[in-house]
């Protein structure tokens, strides 16, 4: 069941990523105090990094038990270990290399010269595998229960890799793909799906920028996920979007909230 997209809209991306930090770090707390650990998934992109390393700012940073959490991607861009575009690179560079993880609990999606090779779509069944293997009985559709799914929303409306009209924003059975002939450079990459999305009980959309306000008018219009795959994106307890002024100027005048900070 699909839950309705609830709007917050700040000033602007600065003010945008420190809020959805500071949310963050209660999300993960509450999370950790209730279950004992807390399961999250990153986002690439300029709003996700920009998330990222709000936090590692945020003073209350130091609340998080880093050691119990389990951090997950959406996608990842198929490229060398260590390579300065792939998204895990960048959230190393942000956030990651700051705190205490437990290096066991960074899962992060396959490199283009690890075991697979090139081989896009073993390297994306490995990491369906390796979801697997962390779901519990209980747990919805072969994905452990993420607390929090995080997707920066892009200027074309993609989500994950998960981009307008392509394979990947069709399937409905596998959890994570391969992606070949992206519009946005690499072309190959490793997404969730769509069903691996909606298992969150959490996704929060980013979206901030004046480059996003026409993706986050047309995915808030009712428009199809298949043209719109942020359209399609919603967690099973509740469905985010966390924008900017920028990003929300072209919304409809119904959907922008009249009092936002
Ligand atoms: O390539 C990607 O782009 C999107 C959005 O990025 P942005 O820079 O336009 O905010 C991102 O969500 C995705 O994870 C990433 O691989």
């Amino acid at each position: 069941m699909s839950t309705a997209p609830q709007l917050v809209v700040h000033r602007d991306k600065e003010l945008m990523a420190q809020a959805a930090a500071a949310r963050l770090i209660t999300r993960i707390v509450d999370a950790q105090a209730s279950r004992g650990s807390a399961s999250v998934v990153l986002t690439g992109g300029r709003n996700g990094n920009g998330l990222l390393a709000a936090l590692a700012a945020a003073p209350a940073r130091d609340a998080v038990d880093w050691g119990r959490i389990d951090l997950w991607w959406g996608d990842e861009r198929f490229l060398p270990d260590g390579d300065p575009e792939r998204n895990v690179t960048q959230a190393r560079a942000a956030l990651l290399d700051a705190v205490p993880l437990d290096p066991e609990r960074v899962h992060a999606m396959p490199a283009s010269d690890g075991p697979h090779g090139t081989d896009v779509d073993a390297a994306a069944a490995s990491y369906a595998e390796e979801l697997a293997r962390a779901a519990g009985p209980t747990d919805h559709g072969g994905v452990p229960e993420f607390d929090v799914l995080m997707l920066g929303v892009g200027p074309d409306t993609h989500v994950a890799s998960l981009f307008p009209e392509l394979p990947a924003v069709r399937e409905t059975e596998r959890t994570v793909v391969g992606v070949h002939g992206a519009p946005k450079p690499p072309p190959t990459r490793v997404t969730l799906t769509l069903p691996a999305i909606r298992a969150a009980r959490e996704v929060w959309l980013l979206a901030a920028g004046e480059d996003k306000a026409e993706a986050a008018a047309i995915a808030l219009s009712g428009a199809g996920e298949i043209q719109a795959p942020a359209a399609g994106a919603y967690g099973r307890a509740r469905t985010l979007w966390l924008l900017d002024a920028a990003a929300a100027s072209q919304l409809p005048r119904a959907l922008y909230p009249p009092a936002s900070a």
